[in-house]
């Protein structure tokens, strides 16, 4: 594989593989503060006399729950905070409820609030009804590793109790902990699950809830894929955006076009083709290099800690005969598209493309 990039900014002495994800540069003509722990803003709070923080606020909410050990807070730290998924064998247990904001752009805004497994959430000292009226979205991690019984009986009380507050939840399921199992056995567990969880509501006389399920792992991409489904969900222009780059990509040789929040790696919109992980990966992995490279090479001493910018855009030529392109769309967006070689090297389309992702395919 060869790789060209221009533009990605000037080179800063990067002291880890934090300051590469939070230290993003703040644009005077974006509203939005730059990417730091503060606008990671986390706070722990005990489960009794939860009080709601967010009235009046619009964020969507994204509950993180399940039983102890499945893996919540470290899918969390992976895709928010970057940690090494070794890293997480070291986590200690949550015993409070962990909030944090992720406010990286108008379309990645929303709460995560991260539960301790243990946590008796149904007690009548702890205000269930008020976290649910204002979530958008409940992830419930299951250890596909251990024995599921448990987490299916719980998986159903938390999926009714919270149907009856808020109809309009979004219940996603993570069957987790995936890279321990053969493909075939992946298979069977999904399967496996989802007919165990439908029965049970539909036993209970809820079979118009809806749960989608995701095979997820943190030592891949998998967590990524499957948190940028969730997120998706909560972004009200979703099908304005797919529709934009449905005539993007029908107007400029390209074949497939995604727009990436660079921070999370959450894909936030695609064309209507269908998405492989492959290719998703590809994404990632050039969001990776464009940001190292941009941080070895690319800052002065001034712009210190922005590696991504106006400047920022890269291209890189697999040895398939396709070429990946990625363009600076706003402070945390990225379009990145992949399109033929010959398509490419097409003088007019490829200022044609070039245009587009100046100018056309602008989001607001
Ligand atoms: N193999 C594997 N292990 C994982 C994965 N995700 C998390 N783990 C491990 O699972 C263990 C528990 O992870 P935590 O994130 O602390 O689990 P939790 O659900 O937040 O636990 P509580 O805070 O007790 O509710 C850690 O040792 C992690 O390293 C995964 O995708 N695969």
């Amino acid at each position: 594989m060869t790789s060209s990039s221009e533009g990605v900014s000037k080179y800063t002495e990067v002291e880890d593989e934090e300051t590469l994800a939070i230290g993003y540069y703040d644009d005077d003509d974006d509203d939005f503060d730059t990417f730091t722990d503060g606008n990671l803003d986390c706070s722990c709070e005990d489960g009794g006399g939860f009080s709601d923080p967010l009235s009046g606020e619009v964020k969507p909410r994204i509950l993180l729950m399940g039983l102890r050990r499945s893996g919540k807070s470290s899918i969390q730290k992976v895709v928010f905070h970057k940690m090494s998924p070794n890293e997480t064998l070291f986590l200690e247990s949550t015993n409070k409820i962990c909030r944090e904001d992720v406010s990286n752009s108008s379309f990645v805004s929303f709460q995560i609030w991260d539960f301790p497994g243990q946590i008796d959430f149904f007690d009548p000292t702890f205000d269930y009804e008020m976290i649910f009226r204002g979530t958008g979205a409940l992830i419930f991690v299951i250890d596909s590793q251990d024995d599921y019984v448990e987490a299916l009986s719980r998986l159903h009380l938390t999926v009714t109790r919270a149907y009856k507050v808020n109809p309009e939840i979004n219940f996603e399921v993570f069957i987790h902990k995936v890279d321990g199992l053969s493909d075939d056995a992946k298979i069977e567990k999904q399967r496996d699950i989802h007919k165990r969880a439908n029965d049970d509501l539909a036993d209970a006389g809820l079979e118009k809830i809806h749960l989608s399920l995701y095979l997820t792992s943190i030592y891949d991409h998998s967590i990524f894929e499957a948190f940028s489904k969730v997120v998706q969900k909560l972004i009200p222009q979703l099908p304005t955006l797919e529709n934009l780059l449905n005539i993007f990509i029908s107007n400029s040789g390209i074949e497939k076009a995604f727009l990436f929040d660079v921070v999370s790696k959450i894909y936030i919109a695609t064309d209507s083709s269908p998405v492989d992980m492959q290719t998703y990966e590809l994404c990632c992995d050039m969001i990776d290099v464009v940001i190292d490279i941009s941080c070895i090479y690319g800052l002065t001493e001034e712009e210190a800690g922005q590696p991504y910018d106006k400047e920022s855009m890269a291209i890189i030529h697999l040895n398939n005969t396709t070429v990946m392109y990625l363009k600076e769309v706003t402070k945390f967006l990225a379009l990145v598209c992949f399109l033929r070689e010959e398509s490419f090297e097409r003088k007019g389309n490829r200022e044609l493309g070039r245009r587009a992702l100046r100018g056309k395919v602008r989001v607001s």
